[in-house]
């Protein structure tokens, strides 16, 4: 009888009793326990039968069974999300060591940053170094200066000529917003900008596109995914995309070193070959060597995508809500007139526009989670331990939609950040650039883009649906990655008379 079993049958027999016995004997006890697991842990996709692109509904009944802190695994790879301000703030800000760590192990986002170089998934001293040289040379030559607000202002005075163009045509505004948007990083990272009809510059717009359309996050869990003929996920094409947005960054740090000159440092670039030199001569050890362009990189995907889709929900958001448009265009049209373009000086009277863009960021969620973290040691947290090399995921959705915190949180309600005299209600619980160690790098300098350009634009225009349709956030809904950006639409500008 037995010759009728394959070897094939019995290996196959074999493996299953070997995973059935790791998952149900094999596993370490902890005291304190680990957090509570999501639900029925499938072989080979963990947990991933319960989640969806739209991360916002699983999260949030995940939430309501296990609490606020529980355990997904993701594929085969334990991940930890923490959700509510509380939590988030003991975890993020009062223990900052606790989560401060970058998985190193997660496949596409490993690759994609050449093992973790340039500072969003870097780790360690390298990190420290990045960070600090980063804030302090994006202080120098941009956030709060005004160089900066000059290169703003050209780009915003671009992107009117462009948008008066479509001459009250219907028009989809997310190339134009995208092309200004990534000047403003390419300003500061090397000194000039460029003519978003330049095709380097096209192609490298393009290519973050497509990097964030694709689902190669999932190769972060899946790397066998990255084998799957014909690349239906797009994972090699992000791969691709990403050398070639190194090799871009690198051609044009070649050329700075070509042409350094020890008195003109006036971008990031030749800030960073500077430090460098200075290091080298004083035989200080570092990390800085072959980052840069792993540097640049990162601040244009973090920077570029994530205030774009900023200011396209901002559109979505005043088409919608014309009746605050008209409360916006007042309050400029009352403090600025409309001879020159709003400025940073002008923001203590531009309280609307604040707000506004403060409650897009919150309505309607830019980052629904944070980036990936992770514990470098067993940790013990709210009671529970967390081991070391756990991914953690702060879940920013579960503070921005809590109506303890908020009231009324499913409404889109500028007002909420105003007090009584129309000054800006601060509210520790508003983190859209998270909190603790890992928080934002560009806040001050997306808090400035949005109010120079969203200023600006409602200055010139007034924003309408096309004739026959309704762009409204429901509507328009529905594209999830790393960013939750809204659909393709198209609205009509009209000229301010
Ligand atoms: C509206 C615009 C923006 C939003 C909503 C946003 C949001 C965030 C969030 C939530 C994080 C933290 C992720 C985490 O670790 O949990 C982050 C990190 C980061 N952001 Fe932004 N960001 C914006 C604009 C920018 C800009 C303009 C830049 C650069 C010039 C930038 C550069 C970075 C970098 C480099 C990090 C990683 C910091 C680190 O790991 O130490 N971001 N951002």
């Amino acid at each position: 009888m037995f010759e009728n079993i394959s070897v094939f049958s019995v290996v196959f027999v074999l493996l299953v009793c070997f995973i059935i016995h790791r998952l149900l004997f094999n596993r370490r006890k902890y005291d304190p326990p680990l957090p509570p697991a999501a639900g029925t842990r499938l072989p080979v996709i963990g947990h991933f039968h319960l989640l969806d692109r739209d991360m916002r509904g699983p999260l949030d009944k995940l939430r309501k069974k296990c609490g606020d802190i529980f355990l997904l695994h993701m594929g085969s790879i334990p991940s930890v999300v923490i959700s509510g301000y509380e939590a988030l703030k003991d975890g993020y800000k009062n223990n900052p060591d606790f989560f401060t760590d970058r998985p190193y192990f997660l496949h596409a986002l490993n690759k994609v940053t050449r093992g973790g170089q340039g500072i969003v998934m870097a780790r360690n001293e390298a990190w420290k170094e990045h960070r600090r040289f980063t804030l302090s040379t994006l202080k120098d030559f941009g956030m709060g200066k005004s160089n900066l607000e000059v290169s703003i202002h050209e780009e915003a005075k671009h992107l009117i000529d462009e948008i008066n163009a479509h001459k009250e045509d219907p028009f989809d505004p997310k190339d134009l917003l995208s092309a200004h948007v990534a000047n403003i990083i390419c300003s500061i990272s090397f000194r000039g900008s460029f003519k978003h009809t330049d095709p380097r510059f096209q192609g490298m717009i393009k290519m973050f596109d497509e990097n964030l359309a694709s689902a190669g996050g999932l190769a972060n869990f899946f790397p066998w995914v990255t084998s799957i003929p014909g690349d239906p996920l797009g994972v090699t094409k992000m791969f691709r995309n990403s050398d070639r947005v190194h090799e871009f960054c690198e051609d044009i740090i070649r050329e700075h070193i070509e042409t350094y000159d020890e008195n003109c440092i006036d971008d990031l670039t030749s800030a960073y070959i500077k430090h460098l030199k200075k290091l080298e001569s004083s035989n200080e050890s570092t990390t800085m060597n072959q980052y840069l362009a792993s540097l640049i990189a990162d601040l244009f995907i973090a920077g570029s995508e994530t205030t774009t889709t900023t200011l396209r929900w901002a559109l979505v958001c005043l088409v919608e809500h014309p009746d605050k448009q008209e409360r916006m265009f007042a309050e400029i049209e009352h403090h600025v007139g409309s001879s020159r373009l709003p400025s940073v000086q002008d923001k203590a009277d531009l309280t609307y526009v604040e707000a506004f863009y403060m409650e897009v960021l919150r309505y309607c969620v830019i980052t629904i989670i944070g980036n990936f973290h992770m514990t470098p040691v067993d940790v013990v947290f709210r009671g529970h331990t967390i081991p070391a090399n756990t991914v953690v995921i702060p879940n920013i959705w579960s503070v921005f939609s809590d109506p303890d915190i908020w009231g009324d949180p499913e409404n889109f309600r500028p007002e909420r950040f105003l007090d009584d005299n129309g000054n800006i209600v601060k509210k520790e619980e508003y983190i859209p650039f998270m909190i603790g160690k890992r928080s934002c790098v560009g806040e001050s300098l997306a808090r400035m883009e949005l109010f120079l350009f969203l200023s600006a634009l409602v200055q010139r225009f007034k924003f309408e649906s096309p004739p026959g349709t309704k762009v409204t956030f429901a509507e328009i809904d529905g594209q999830f990655g790393i960013v939750h950006c809204p659909k393709p639409y198209k609205i009509v500008a009209k000229v301010r008379p």
